[in-house]
Order: C-alpha cells, then sequence, then structure tokens
C-alpha cells in the first residue's frame, strides 16, 4: 500500500498510513489544533474565565482517559508483537499520575475548586466514546490509533502557542509546556510510529475502521474546546 517494504515499522515519517491520513484529513485536523480557543492563546487574547471552564473539564477528561490508556496497554500487553508497544505506554500513564497532579495545583493557582465540577454535554460524550473504545472487541489498531490522536492534538496546538511569534500570555506557558514540549512531541511520534506499524498489517475492514474513529477523535477535540466558550 504505501510502499515501505524495507521498513519493519510499516512506514516512515512521510510514508505510512498516518501520514497519508494526515494529508487527506488536513482540513479536520486544523480545525482540532487551530481552533479559535488555541489561537487566542496564541495571540494573548484569551478569555481567562475559558481558560478557568477548559482546565475544569480537561481535569475530568483525563481521569477518564486514564482508565482508556490502561485499556489500550492491555491491548498491547495482549496482541503487540513488539514488546516496546508496552513499555512506551506504561511511562504515558505514568505521566498521566504527574498530570492529575499538575491539573490540582494548577487549579489551585486559579482558584478553581475541581470537586464540584460535573462534566458538560461534550465532555459526558467525549468520555463516552473513549468507553466504547475500551471494549475488548475493539482491535489495538484502533485503539492505539485513537490514543495517538487524542494526545497528539493536544501536543500540536499547544506547540503551536509556544512558537517564537506568538503572544501566549505568560501565566499560560506552563500550561502549554505541558504538552507543547518536546519530549511529548517525540512520545507523539512514538505513539505514531506503533500506531503506523499496526495499520501496516491490519485488514482492510479494520485500517477503514480506524480512520473513521480518527476522524471521531478529531470531530470530539473540537466540541471540546468549543465548551471553553461557555
Ligand atoms: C480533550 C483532551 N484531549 C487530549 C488531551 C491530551 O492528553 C487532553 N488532556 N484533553
Amino acid at each position: 500500500m504505501e510502499g515501505g517494504e524495507s521498513k519493519k515499522d510499516g512506514g516512515d515519517e512521510c510514508g505510512g498510513t498516518i501520514e497519508i491520513w494526515l494529508r487527506k484529513h488536513a482540513l479536520n485536523f486544523t480545525r482540532a489544533t487551530r481552533h479559535p480557543f488555541i489561537l487566542s492563546i496564541r495571540d494573548g487574547s484569551v478569555d481567562i474565565a475559558s481558560f478557568k471552564r477548559w482546565l475544569e473539564q480537561d481535569y475530568l477528561f483525563v481521569r477518564a482517559f486514564v482508565a482508556f490508556a490502561a485499556s489500550v496497554l492491555i491491548k498491547a500487553c495482549k496482541e503487540s508483537e513488539n514488546g516496546s508497544d508496552m513499555e512506551v505506554l506504561l511511562q504515558g500513564i505514568s505521566a498521566l499520575s504527574d498530570e492529575l497532579a499538575w491539573f490540582k495545583s494548577e487549579a489551585e493557582k486559579w482558584g478553581v475548586s475541581l470537586s464540584g465540577v460535573s462534566p458538560q454535554p461534550a465532555n459526558l460524550s467525549y468520555c463516552r466514546f473513549l468507553d466504547s473504545l475500551m471494549s475488548q472487541e475493539v482491535e489495538y489498531t484502533v485503539a492505539i490509533t485513537a490514543f495517538w490522536a487524542i494526545e497528539t492534538v493536544y501536543q500540536d496546538s499547544f506547540a503551536y502557542c509556544l512558537e517564537v511569534e506568538s503572544k501566549t500570555p505568560h501565566e499560560l506557558k506552563e500550561t502549554c509546556k505541558r504538552w507543547g514540549n518536546a519530549a511529548f512531541g517525540h512520545y507523539c511520534r512514538t505513539l505514531q510510529k506503533m500506531a503506523n506499524r499496526q495499520l501496516h498489517k491490519a485488514p482492510g475492514d479494520v485500517i477503514k475502521k480506524t480512520e473513521a474513529t480518527f476522524l471521531q477523535v478529531l470531530d470530539k477535540e473540537i466540541d471540546f474546546w468549543n465548551m471553553s466558550h461557555g
């Protein structure tokens, strides 16, 4: 399909299935990673009430995301022929533990109480979608690609807010660095290789299902950013 027969990972940075999809669905990807909320952080015009709403809702999302990450880890242990997938995902889960602690301290910094927050409809819908991907019937290929996409939307969005020309307010730099930093970028590229490797050996129906799931993730991410408008 993509010709890279000599590559054991099923495709290099420009020739894997994921790279093809990123080109094919560039508009959707851009909508998810260059959302008005992100643009407002980058140009310094961000409404702090919107930021606080995002912070509250994302804390709840990350708690649900931990369970999804655990389900992807289990699939990797059972299905991946590559033992290093499990190690990458285990490290990712350990980073999510730091992330939850970070949300708590960040909320305190902004005077936001996380204990009484209830999830908004877009958040509930995203969490239900994650739940559906946790089922045993969902292939590792589908799950690891969704996992990659979820992390990558944040990486790409927040890295954009850290570019030299950006006017991101100082108080939000730390938030942007959480996902926009180079190490997180490297982690996302590792996840991308893992997804590509799976897709390279997947049957056609699973590839189709994975592409549809990727597009669903992008839609859910856009709806999630929309919540910040209140
Ligand atoms: C909604 C959302 N998508 C992706 C991430 C990345 O972990 C996050 N924290 N929240």
